[in-house]
C-alpha cells in the first residue's frame, strides 16, 4: 500500500485495526510538520507538549490518562553529534537517556544510576527502532540510530559538547523531551520512541546557523513513512 493510500485507509477505517499513536512535540512548528506528513491520517494524534522534560511527561501522561494508544513517539528537532548525525538527518533512538539527572563529585558528574538513585534510560524496542530506520533509508532519507540525550541546557560549547561525548560515546542526537516522554509511557506500560530531525550540531552555540526550515522538512518527511511502519 502506498503512502496516501495508507493514509485514505486509516481514515475511512477509523484506524480500527492497528492500534492509535500519540506523538508529542515541544513545539507548534513541529507538531505541524509532523501534521503534513501524516496527511490526515486519523490513527495518529499529535499535540505540542512544551520545552522541556517536565512539560513533555505531563502532556504525555495527561494523553495517555485520556486516550488509548499503542505506541508513543517524541518526535521534533535535535541537536545532532557531529560524525554521528549530520544536519538535515534523522535519528530514530535506540534509548532515551536523561542526560543530565545526577550530581556533581570531586570525581566528575555520576549519573543517577550510578548513585543508586533511579534509572536514567528508557530502551526503545530494538526491532521497531531497526524497521523505523530501514524504512526511513529505503525512502532515500538519512538516517541513523543511537541513544538520544534529554538535556535540560542545549549545548553551546565544544567543552560540554566533548564532556557529553566522553560520558556517551554512542550518543547520536541531545534534545530536551525524550526521556520524560518514554518515563510516561512506561508508567502506562506503552512502547516509546524517539524520532529527532537534525537542526543544528552538538557544540559551539550559533543559533543563527539551525537548519530549522530543512530538519523541519525532514520531519515531514519521516512522519509519512510512519504511517508505513507503525
Ligand atoms: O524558531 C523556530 O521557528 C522553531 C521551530 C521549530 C522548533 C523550534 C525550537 O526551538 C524547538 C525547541 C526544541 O528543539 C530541540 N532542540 C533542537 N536543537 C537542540 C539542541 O541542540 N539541544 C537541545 N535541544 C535541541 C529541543 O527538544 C527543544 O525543545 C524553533
Amino acid at each position: 500500500m502506498d503512502r496516501q493510500a495508507a493514509a485514505a485507509d486509516d481514515t475511512a477505517s477509523g484506524g480500527a485495526e492497528r492500534s492509535r499513536v500519540l506523538i508529542v512535540t515541544a513545539v507548534a512548528a513541529e507538531r505541524d510538520a509532523v501534521l503534513r506528513g501524516l496527511n490526515g491520517s486519523v490513527r495518529f494524534d499529535v499535540i505540542a507538549a512544551g520545552a522541556g522534560t517536565a512539560a513533555a511527561a505531563a502532556g504525555t501522561a495527561a494523553a495517555l490518562a485520556a486516550g488509548s494508544y499503542g505506541c508513543v513517539i517524541c518526535a521534533g528537532i535535535g541537536g545532532g553529534f557531529p560524525g554521528r548525525a549530520p544536519v538535515g538527518s534523522l535519528v530514530v533512538a535506540s534509548e532515551m537517556t536523561d542526560a543530565g539527572l545526577g550530581a556533581e563529585t570531586p570525581e566528575g558528574f555520576r549519573s543517577a544510576a550510578e548513585l543508586g538513585f533511579g534509572s536514567v534510560t528508557v530502551p526503545a524496542e530494538h526491532g521497531t527502532v531497526q524497521a523505523l530506520a530501514a524504512a526511513l533509508a529505503a525512502a532515500g532519507l538519512a538516517v541513523s540510530t543511537g541513544p538520544v540525550l534529554t538535556v535540560s541546557t542545549a549545548t553551546g560549547t565544544a567543552g560540554t559538547a566533548a564532556a557529553l561525548a566522553a560520558r556517551h560515546p554512542e550518543a547520536a542526537a541531545e534534545a530536551m523531551e525524550g526521556h520524560g516522554v518514554a518515563v510516561a509511557a512506561q508508567r502506562f506500560q506503552i512502547a516509546a520512541l524517539e524520532l529527532r530531525a537534525i537542526s543544528n550540531p552538538v557544540g559551539p552555540r550559533d543559533r543563527a546557523a539551525w537548519k530549522i526550515n530543512e530538519a523541519l522538512d525532514a520531519l515531514t518527511a519521516a512522519a509519512a513513512i510512519l504511517l508505513e511502519v507503525l
